[in-house]
């Protein structure tokens, strides 16, 4: 049997009386990417602090490569890559510096410092102080800072803030590169457009609760969002088809994901319509949908 990366069973945590994380279970294997999403103050950072060993849960166990986050964290720390959500170093240090400084902690060599700095686009500034680096420079070095030592296990909590558009392709560019060189990645974010198309999975957290996991078509038909498509000028053939009449309405049919298969091949063979897109609920869509539209705060609403 394979041994999760990242195996979550039952966790709960507590800041003194406040229940920050609620019987919490998943997994997260070798090669995978998790998305972690959900309202502010949700547990999404909490969550990720737990896996990192920097918290111990009040109950329940988290296991890294099978082994407790919480006990010789330290030894770990190498197979580990983390991007705290508030990026903040020395800022009397400059990028090059601080590469180098967690460089020597992981046993990284100069060459993959001078790769990634030209990668990132910061090679200009490398020997400026950070005090004097933007807000997206830092977030840049941040993430420099979390892939150095190519880590077995990578922990981003919200990664892209602060990023320009192109900067977070790069990253997602690299994120995929760790993943197919067996990289277990957890991202914690509030961009789901961003995010959507490069997860395996996602744990959808409302008030320290688990509310959701899975795939995007698992999460889909949690929140029994429909498929659809739209036309135009062939809704009479469409409209007079025996089977598919049951899924039409104005112009749209509407449909489960098992359905599928079943209505290509009558708009193909039965009603010889070969021009046709579907459209499948985004994961903001779902997000939505299985989280309700009003705000929702840390603590349970009376
Ligand atoms: N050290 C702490 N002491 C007390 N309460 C805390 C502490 N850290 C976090 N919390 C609380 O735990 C809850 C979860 O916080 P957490 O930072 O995990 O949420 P989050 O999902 O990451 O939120 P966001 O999306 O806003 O970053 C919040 O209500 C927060 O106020």
């Amino acid at each position: 049997m394979v041994t999760p990366s990242v195996k979550l069973t039952d966790v709960s945590l507590k800041y003194n009386d406040f229940t920050a994380l609620n019987h919490v279970s998943f997994e997260v294997n070798a090669g995978q990417t998790m998305a972690l999403l959900g309202h502010n103050g949700a547990g999404k950072s909490s969550l990720i602090k737990v896996i990192l060993g920097l918290i111990t849960p009040t109950a329940g166990t988290a296991e890294v490569m099978g082994q407790c986050a919480h006990k010789n964290h330290q030894k770990r720390s190498i197979n580990l890559g983390y991007l705290p959500e508030d990026v903040s170093f020395y800022d009397k240090l400059s990028g090059r510096e601080v590469l180098c400084y967690f460089a020597a902690l992981k046993g990284v060599g100069l060459a993959r410092i001078d790769s990634l700095i030209e990668e990132f686009g910061l090679g200009y500034a490398q020997h400026r102080q950070l005090k004097t680096y933007s807000k997206g420079m830092k977030q840049r070095l941040g993430v420099a800072q979390a892939i150095l030592s190519e880590p077995k296990i990578l922990l981003l909590d919200e990664p892209t803030v602060g990023l320009d558009p192109q900067a977070s392709q790069f990253l997602y560019g690299k994120i995929n590169e760790l993943k197919n060189a067996g990289c277990a990645v957890v991202i914690s974010t509030h961009e789901l457009s961003l995010v959507e198309s490069h997860l395996d999975t996602a744990l959808i957290m409302a008030r320290g609760k688990r509310r959701a996991l899975g795939t995007c078509a698992e999460l889909s038909r949690a929140s029994a969002l429909k498929s659809s498509i739209q036309f135009d000028e062939l809704a009479e053939q469409v409209k007079s088809n025996a089977y598919l009449q049951q899924f039409y309405h104005q112009g749209v049919l509407q449909f489960d994901s098992e359905d599928k298969a079943d209505i290509v091949k009558h708009l193909v063979s039965q009603c010889q319509v070969f021009d046709f897109e579907i459209k499948e609920p985004r994961l903001e869509d779902i997000y939505h949908e299985l989280m309700g539209q009003s705000l929702c705060s840390p603590v349970e609403q009376a």
